[in-house]
């Protein structure tokens, strides 16, 4: 039986129009849709993978992010295990903004020590020749607010689509099993003041 540890919620903030759900779409149908509607709310879909030998649940949300429709997503980041902070790489205000997405998934989802929470950058249309984002300036913003690791991707044509999932996955799993979350699962719960007792009571 699956322990629920192994249900990993993944949430992808970014502002309208940067291609949150063709990313979502790409990666869960492999389908991309060139006239694709603003999302409203949140919407969310599950995918099974295994990454590094361990089977895991993705359940990847995805926001609105035009700024009418805030009051409809922000309760839906409490309990994520990553936030994938996306921008498009042709719109330099959507990369500009990307500190005020992160501000805002760390006051809703009441992340205590964002330092050690796992965030992927995403830069996303990758495939189109105008950029007005660097790769240069988007890891120096990486590297500057806390060591994020950084995807060029294209929902079109599925460059680094997979990777990106897949890493955030892996980030999970290093900060879980940093802090020994793995250990502790419903059913195999270790009760450290038993096991002391029986220590001292055989030797
Ligand atoms: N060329 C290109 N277009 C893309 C790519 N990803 C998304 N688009 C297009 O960009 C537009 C917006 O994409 P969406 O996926 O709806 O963007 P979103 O981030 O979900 O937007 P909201 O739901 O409003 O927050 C659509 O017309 C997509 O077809 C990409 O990688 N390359
Ligand atoms: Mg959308």
């Amino acid at each position: 039986m699956m322990s629920k540890s192994a249900l990993l919620k993944v949430i992808l903030l970014g502002d309208g129009g940067v291609g949150k759900s063709s990313l979502m779409n790409r990666y869960i149908t492999n389908k991309f849709d060139s006239h694709l509607f603003h999302t409203i709310g949140v919407e969310f879909l599950n995918k099974e993978l295994e990454v590094d030998g361990r089977r895991v649940t993705l359940q990847i949300w995805d926001t609105a992010g035009q700024e009418r429709f805030r009051s409809l997503r922000t309760p839906f980041y409490r309990g994520s295990d990553c936030c994938l902070l996306t921008f498009s790489l042709d719109d330099g205000q959507s990369f500009q903004n990307l500190a005020n997405w992160k501000k805002e998934f760390t006051y809703y989802a009441d992340i205590k020590d964002p330092d050690s929470f796992p965030f992927v950058v995403l830069g996303n249309k990758l495939d189109i020749p105008e950029r007005q984002v660097s790769g240069e300036d988007a890891r120096k913003w990486c590297r500057e607010n806390g060591g994020h690791p950084y995807f060029e991707t294209s929902a079109k044509d599925a460059t680094n689509v997979a990777s990106a999932f897949e890493e955030a996955v892996r980030r999970i799993q290093m900060t879980d099993d940093r802090d020994g979350h793995l250990i502790s699962t419903d059913t195999n719960t270790v009760d450290l003041q038993r096991k002391s007792q029986a220590q001292n009571s055989c030797c």
